[in-house]
């Protein structure tokens, strides 16, 4: 029976309660889980529109943005019938380190313009679901504190703050709180046009500021976190600084993944960084099965990029993904119910691939095979 606390396995058709969730009896609040389209449409509602444009928006024509989503689903379930599923298994490891679930939380910046909590609202609901979370170079709190805030597991995800002194430090510091994993992004070696940023000339709002960054001397701008000078050399070098494996997020070609885990990596994280990189850009859904091919045989892999239901989830997991990860989606979350609202998002998205691995006769998400699925005719 699925109860609070978020067990690792779960009875298709019952939903995981949250403390304070609304029991089925009583209608109360929509839960925030059903639909992300209107929960992103409530966060619109209170966020000021550079904000939520920040958030929302991709670079230049938004094309690999808008098709990420469509993408996932140019596949198809093939069900397995008579296997008597009657529970699903979604927790897993991710690097040695348990989860209870594999729909982990990617790394977004600023996340105190959407909640006054911010980073440490993420982590606690995070933490609440037993999901892993990204925290991004760019947050409005310290990795520190951010580490303190909730026992979850957590990575940290590097940019290059301002001089590669202030990086390397970053580096060390990281290993130092305990995070169980270094992120490195790759996709970033300029930053992409954001037309919508550029209309509005986004910039962090006073009274907020990069925490990571050393508090003498100006703070860093977004273009100014770009990694234009990293070479795969990078990869080992921040291992030894840090003393963690290193993740390398951005990776989008099966020869660059091959690169990456000679290099010294330990997984490999497929990812358009949201669309807001390189556009047009080859969808997460359809670089995967090529970095898979290239290296799945020696690393964990990843991906992110529209993942927005359950089935969404089986198909990278059926793609040999070890694990997903939701950006906009705890966006929303975060911003209309803090810690709250991120762990509803995660025990939606939860509930839904439950459900539909039971549908499917499928009872464990580490052995997802890859003909459960097929290309849409
Ligand atoms: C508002 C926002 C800020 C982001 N900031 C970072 C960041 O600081 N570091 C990073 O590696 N990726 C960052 N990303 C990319 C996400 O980690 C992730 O790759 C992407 O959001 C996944 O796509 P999705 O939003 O469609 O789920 C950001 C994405 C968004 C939407
Ligand atoms: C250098 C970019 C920092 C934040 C980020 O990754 C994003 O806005 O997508």
């Amino acid at each position: 029976m699925a109860t609070i606390g978020a067990p690792d396995s779960a009875v298709p058709g019952q939903p995981p309660r949250l403390p304070g969730e609304e029991t089925p009896e009583d209608p109360g609040q929509e839960p925030p889980y059903l639909d992300l389209d209107r929960l992103e449409a409530r966060a619109r509602e209170q966020l000021p529109a550079s904000v939520y444009d920040y958030y929302a928006g991709g670079a230049e024509t938004e094309t690999t943005m808008a098709e990420a989503p469509a993408s996932w689903r140019s596949w198809r379930l093939r069900p397995r019938v008579l296997r008597g599923t009657a529970r699903v298994r979604l927790g897993t490891e991710l690097l040695g380190t348990p989860v209870r679930t594999p729909i982990g939380i990617a790394p977004w910046a600023y996340q105190g313009m959407a909640h006054p909590d911010g980073e440490l609202a993420t982590a606690r609901g995070a933490a609440a679901r037993g999901a892993l979370m990204t925290v991004s170079t760019s947050a409005t709190h310290t990795l520190e504190e951010v580490a303190a805030a909730a026992d979850g597991p957590q990575w940290f995800q590097l940019y290059r703050l301002h001089s590669n002194r202030h990086t390397d430090d970053l580096a060390r510091r990281a290993g130092d709180a305990g995070y169980r994993a270094l992120v490195l992004t790759v996709d970033v070696p300029l930053l992409g046009r954001r037309r919508r940023d550029l209309r509005h000339r986004f910039a962090l709002p006073a009274g907020l500021r990069m925490a990571n960054h050393p508090p003498e001397g100006d703070q860093p701008t977004l273009s100014d976190l770009a990694t234009a000078t990293w070479t795969f050399d990078d990869i080992a070098r921040f291992g030894e600084l840090s003393g963690l494996p290193v993740i390398v997020k951005g990776v989008l070609r099966g020869d660059d993944a091959a690169r990456c885990v000679q290099a010294g990596a330990s997984a490999v994280w497929v990812s358009t960084h949201g669309g807001r990189q390189v556009d047009p850009a080859i969808a997460s859904a359809h670089a995967l099965p090529e970095v898979v091919e290239a290296v799945g045989a020696d690393v964990e892999i990843y991906a992110d990029g529209g993942i927005r239901t359950g089935s969404d989830v089986l198909t990278a997991l059926a793609l040999g993904a070890s694990a997903v990860f939701l950006g906009r989606p705890c966006v929303w979350g975060l911003a209309t119910g803090g810690a709250d609202g991120v762990a509803g998002v995660l025990a939606g998205l939860g509930e839904e691939l439950t459900h539909t691995m039971a549908l499917c006769g499928l009872d464990d998400v580490r052995s997802v095979p890859r003909d459960t699925i097929t290309p849409a005719r």
